[in-house]
């Protein structure tokens, strides 16, 4: 897992590797302008007029760096430099370092309209990490001259403009590539954030022993899932299908019952060992045919589910796709938390009869999955300003419920009952579709039958769940993709980790 530092943390790591590399500070610059350079070598190569954005700080510095990187592979390159405040002493070496050939305007007041016509790509070099309050005046004109701009974008450590670590306001760079050095910053992983940030990609800066070991000093609540290996557990030989546990789900209602079978095929894909569905009676004969590996039980109503068997002798309880909030169904639910004590996964209608009946909360069992969408975390937890507030209210919620409260999104953040986080990198648009997140409750219920941890099942299941739907996407393209083709290309993401 990469750890997603702060700001402050990010400067004591450079100033770390500097100590204990040692390198000077010059030459840890040199080092990330040329991953930066070698990352547009192999991305952006033919673009050949290259304009370089500096302010004066130490992100000025890196521009400077990498214009003369630039020039030295023989592209053509223009510098603008925004005057203001106290040049850094790195940015002035590599300003006296710069080739005479190189044309140098500075930017003393407001910037002419279309100033930045020659370039076919920019490099936003005027802040990184050292944005202290939000950016206006002459770098605000500046900003909009380089978002007006034809011209790529590439952002040097994060787009001007944009903080790290809280919300953002004031002008800010829209880049269409970001390149952070070695971790990424907790923004990026925002809805929020996209539109500034565009694709980001991380450069190594710092050698891997210094980073392990500046990692294992360093405490962060944020982590990234970049890999889930160590989490899967084996199948042993003379296992049975009652080691892998007994799944209930409880899902499905008139005009619903596809949010069932997607839920129980996904189940069953996990690796379950039984599975028991309940049904409202109208879904006995589709559930049958549809998902012939499940053993069906029967509601006395019709269309809502209302009264369930013992729940004794279930190793977890799946509850809430396309359940509904029937006054009977609200009923059982309330009757479910009562008498069961294990884990459950716990999403959709299930999640909003928690949030419209606020006294069943405390009754949810630790240790389980809660998987709201951001408007279901909203009615679980109320309005927030903005995805960084919201965060906190996800933690909140983690620990008072210690449970597991996912909020699934482009990266879906998965909290523990310690208030620790982690984001999810697997996924694509192409999931944007009615059904996905069926699938992931399939999924998360089959792992906690199997008794995985929950915090595992769920950093697992999330990331399985994203796997899929890549490979399904890379096959069919993300525009048709469909919530089925997760379940056809679940098999696929297990073998791949
Ligand atoms: N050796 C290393 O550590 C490495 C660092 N690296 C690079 O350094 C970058 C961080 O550099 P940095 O700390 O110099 O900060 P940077 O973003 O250039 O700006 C600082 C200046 O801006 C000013 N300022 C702030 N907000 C402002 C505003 N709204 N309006 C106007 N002014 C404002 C602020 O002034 P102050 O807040 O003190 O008033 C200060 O003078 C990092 O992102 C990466 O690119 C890499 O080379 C790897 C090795
Ligand atoms: N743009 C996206 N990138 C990656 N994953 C996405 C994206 N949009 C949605 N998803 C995933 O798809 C699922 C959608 O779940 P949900 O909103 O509950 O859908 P539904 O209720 O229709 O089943 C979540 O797991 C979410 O993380
Ligand atoms: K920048």
């Amino acid at each position: 897992m990469t750890k997603i530092l702060t700001t402050d943390q990010i400067r004591a790591l450079d100033a770390y590797v500097i100590k204990h590399e040692p390198i000077a500070s010059i030459d840890l610059m040199e080092r990330a302008s040329q991953q930066f350079v070698d990352w547009l070598e192999d991305n952006a190569g033919d673009a050949h007029c290259y304009g370089i954005v500096c302010g004066t700080g130490n992100n000025g510095g890196d521009g400077l760096a990498i214009a003369r990187l630039l020039v030295e592979l023989d592209y053509d390159v223009k510098v603008w430099i925004v005057e203001g405040g106290k040049p850094s002493a790195d940015f002035e070496i590599n300003r006296a370092r710069l080739p005479e050939k190189v044309e140098v305007h500075m930017i003393t007041g407001t910037p002419a309209p279309g100033i930045f016509d020659w370039c076919t790509l920019l490099v936003d070099a005027l802040f990184g990490s050292g944005l202290s309050r939000p950016l206006e005046g002459i770098y605000a004109d500046v900003i909009d001259c380089i978002n007006a701009a034809e011209a790529l974008c590439v952002a040097v450590d994060i787009p001007s403009g944009l903080r790290a670590d809280g919300p953002s306001q004031g002008a800010i760079v829209r880049a269409t590539d970001t390149i952070s050095f070695q971790v990424p910053k907790l923004a990026f992983f925002f809805a929020s954030s996209a539109r500034y940030i565009g694709d980001w990609h991380t450069v190594n800066i710092v050698p891997w022993n210094l980073c392990e070991d500046f990692f294992e000093k360093t405490e962060t609540d944020h982590h990234v899932v970049d890999n889930v290996y160590h989490l899967k557990k084996h199948r042993e030989k003379f296992s049975h299908k009652g080691t892998y546990g007994h799944a209930l789900l409880v899902a499905g209602s008139y005009g619903k019952m596809g949010a069932a079978i997607l839920a129980a095929r996904a189940l069953l894909r996990a690796g379950v060992g039984l599975l028991t569905i309940h049904t409202p009676a109208r879904g006995y004969a589709i559930l049958q045919q549809a998902v012939p590996e499940a053993m069906v039980s029967i509601d006395p109503l019709e269309d809502y589910a209302s009264a369930l068997p013992s729940s004794d002798g279930y190793s977890v309880i799946g509850i809430g796709p396309g359940l509904g909030q029937a006054d009977v169904t609200v009923k059982m639910m309330h009757k479910i938390l009562e008498a069961y004590r294990k884990p459950m996964v716990i999403d959709a209608d299930a999640l909003n009869i928690l949030a419209a009946h606020r006294e069943l909360l405390s009754l949810v069992p630790p240790g389980s999955i809660l998987t709201p969408h951001p408007k279901e975390f909203e009615r679980l937890a109320g309005k927030t300003a903005n995805e960084f507030e919201r965060l906190e209210k996800q933690k909140a919620l983690a620990r008072q419920l210690r449970s597991v409260v996912v909020v699934k999104g482009a990266y879906s953040s998965i909290a523990s009952p310690e208030g620790v986080v982690y984001f999810n990198t697997t996924g694509n648009p192409g999931m944007a579709t009615g059904g996905t997140g069926d699938v992931l409750t399939g999924i998360l219920t089959g792992l906690l039958a199997q008794s995985y941890p929950s915090l595992d099942a769920a950093i697992l299941g999330v990331y399985l769940h994203g796997l899929a739907g890549d490979l399904a996407a890379h096959k069919l393209g993300v525009d048709s993709l469909i919530a089925s083709d997760l379940i056809r290309y679940l098999p696929a993401a297990f073998r791949k980790i």
